[in-house]
């Protein structure tokens, strides 16, 4: 009985089968010789990062108290001229941001000199991630504001 031509092309697919890279769309007969990899640009940079931080917290804060201060009166205004001065002696060396976190930081990161070890997407508040996830290893912020205060980044890994 001779094959329509269905069955005969049915026969031919059964036989071969493609591959197709999910990534860039392209298909072939051969098997890969190795797992597809996502292209650099999709990976959108690191997975995680290594930040201190130096937090000078206000009245507008969303919890006003830190180890420093029972109850944190300074406004909005004071703790960015504050935060602008602790950065203007880190990136002159006067200081080092260790020194200026443990002394001033109003985050229990203070006592490690505001490191808040690794961390990825969503851990931290927006504006605060943001910030470090821009940030090259060894780069400072300028001030980043979040709920909890103003903010100075280091990122450190
Ligand atoms: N994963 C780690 N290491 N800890 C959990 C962090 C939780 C995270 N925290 C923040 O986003 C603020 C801004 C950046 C650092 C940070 C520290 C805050 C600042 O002080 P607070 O406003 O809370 O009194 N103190 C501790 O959490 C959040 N999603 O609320």
């Amino acid at each position: 009985v001779p094959m329509t031509v269905k069955d005969k092309t049915q026969r031919d697919c059964e036989r071969q089968h493609y591959y197709l890279n999910v990534y860039t769309k392209e298909s072939q007969w051969e098997r890969p010789d190795k797992p597809a990899e996502p292209p650099a640009a999709a990976t959108g940079g690191p997975e995680q990062v290594q930040c201190s931080h130096l937090l000078v917290k206000h009245s507008g804060s969303r919890r006003p108290s830190s180890w420093r201060e029972e109850n944190i009166t300074r406004s909005k205004e004071e703790a960015m001229e504050l935060v602008m001065s602790y950065r203007e002696q880190i990136a002159s060396g006067k200081a080092s941001f260790a020194e200026l976190a443990q002394k001033y930081s109003d985050c229990s990161s203070a006592k490690r000199g505001g490191d808040l070890g690794p961390f990825g997407h969503g851990a931290m508040q927006k504006p605060f991630e943001q910030a470090a996830f821009s940030l090259k290893v060894g780069e400072l912020s300028e001030p980043v504001v979040t709920d909890s205060g103003v903010h100075i980044i280091l990122r450190t890994a």
